[in-house]
């Protein structure tokens, strides 16, 4: 059964769907800057099979439609507080990968009585530099759609390996298609709550079940930035995947493992 609704939060509505068993534990996923809920399409597949598997599109991106702005993690985290009132759900496990990752960071140390466990994909506790992000909000709210456009044709370096990039052009392809359709003032706001986003000093205050998964490939949230996470999160695990940055769209096999072992355990 597949189910997508429109759920009210602060200034909008967010696209959700919903998949799987009803009354089975519910699993949400969170997708990365500039990608969709479409995003998680071999995920939700494959664990709907066990789970009420929520996935939904992150305020500014796909079709969730909400007031433009300079968007704070305080927003993003309660817009999954939100979602899972909306859908009547006590505690969910969360899966979110890179601005999805710190979204997870951020309801474990917010919003830790709603969380059975969280996975933190490729993310960090800060993720590139306030300078970095207010440069590209900066161009994407000058450019437009041009910007998002000019992001499509230089994401994929930074989302995926040169091998997978020759062997696998139409998954490339997909993901390509999901940032240029992305509305700018949404991607703009949302590098906006990356720019002021930094939880280096307050992870120890995680009182969660957290795996953390990292690309050994990937150049935006490295390795480095997941042992990081695994060492200042209380009993915090790491796996470490053969990937770059989207780690669940190169290497799913591998992804899904991981993210099954840790729901199992
Ligand atoms: O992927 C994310 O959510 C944040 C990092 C990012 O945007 C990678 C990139 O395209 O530069």
């Amino acid at each position: 059964m597949s189910n997508e609704q429109f759920i009210a939060v602060q200034g909008g509505n967010l696209r959700v769907r919903v998949d799987g068993p009803h009354d089975a534990p519910a699993l949400v996923f969170s997708n990365s800057l500039g990608t969709t809920l479409e995003m998680w399409d071999a995920q939700a597949a494959k664990f709907s099979r066990d789970f009420r598997v929520v996935r939904y599109d992150t305020r500014g991106h796909g079709g969730s439609v909400v007031s433009p702005g300079a968007y704070s993690f305080d927003l993003l985290g309660s817009d999954v507080v939100a979602i899972l009132d909306a859908l009547d759900i006590a505690r969910a496990h969360f899966c979110g990968i890179s601005m999805g990752g710190f979204t997870g960071l951020w309801l474990g140390l917010n919003a830790a009585s709603r969380m059975h466990s969280i996975a933190v994909c490729n993310s960090a506790a800060k993720i590139g530099t306030a300078e970095g992000w207010n440069t590209r909000s900066a161009m994407v709210r000058e450019k437009g759609v041009a910007a998002m456009k000019e992001l499509a044709d230089s994401s994929p370096s930074r989302w995926f390996t040169e091998a997978f990039i020759a062997a696998q052009p139409q998954v490339v392809a997909r993901a390509q298609s999901w940032i240029a359709g992305v509305d700018p003032q949404g991607y703009a706001g949302c590098c906006d709550a990356l720019a002021g986003a930094d939880v280096r000093d307050r992870i120890a205050g995680m009182a969660v079940r957290t795996l953390i998964v990292a690309g050994s490939a990937d150049p935006v949230t490295t390795v480095a930035d997941g042992r990081f996470m695994q060492e200042h999160i209380p009993g915090a695990t790491l796996a470490e995947v053969p990937a770059s940055h989207l780690s669940n769209l190169e290497a799913p096999q591998a992804f899904d493992d991981a993210l099954g072992r840790f729901l199992r355990a």
